[in-house]
């Protein structure tokens, strides 16, 4: 299982990764995508669902037509994780392919 970042370890690598913060009230961390329109927004859900699909690590998020929040957090080990911050910068990536 992987383990749990420190608090430490988990403010320098959201420094890294844009638009990432820490969520109030539990070990995850969020961002709120904005796309363009539905089509861009659900675009990106989808090919951010293959990545997390091959990665066996799944995001929580909720898409209300052109924004998607996504909070991540790895379940099993009940906090964040390098899975976490590995599927954010996916998530960063793709939003970048998926102009907003
Ligand atoms: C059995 C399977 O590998 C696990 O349940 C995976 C699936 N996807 C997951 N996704 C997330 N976000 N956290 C997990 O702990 C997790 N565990």
């Amino acid at each position: 299982m992987a383990e749990r970042l420190t608090a430490e370890a988990r403010k320098q690598a959201l420094g890294g990764i844009p638009g990432w913060t820490e969520v109030q009230g539990r070990d995850a961390i969020g961002k709120t995508f904005v796309f363009k329109d539905f089509n861009e927004a659900f675009g990106f859900m989808t090919r951010a669902a293959l990545v997390a699909e091959k990665m066996d690590h799944h995001p929580e998020w909720r898409n209300v037509y052109k924004t998607v929040e996504v909070v991540l957090s790895t379940h099993d080990s009940g906090g964040v994780t390098k899975l976490d911050i590995e599927l954010a910068k996916a998530m960063n990536a793709i939003a970048r392919l998926t102009p907003g």
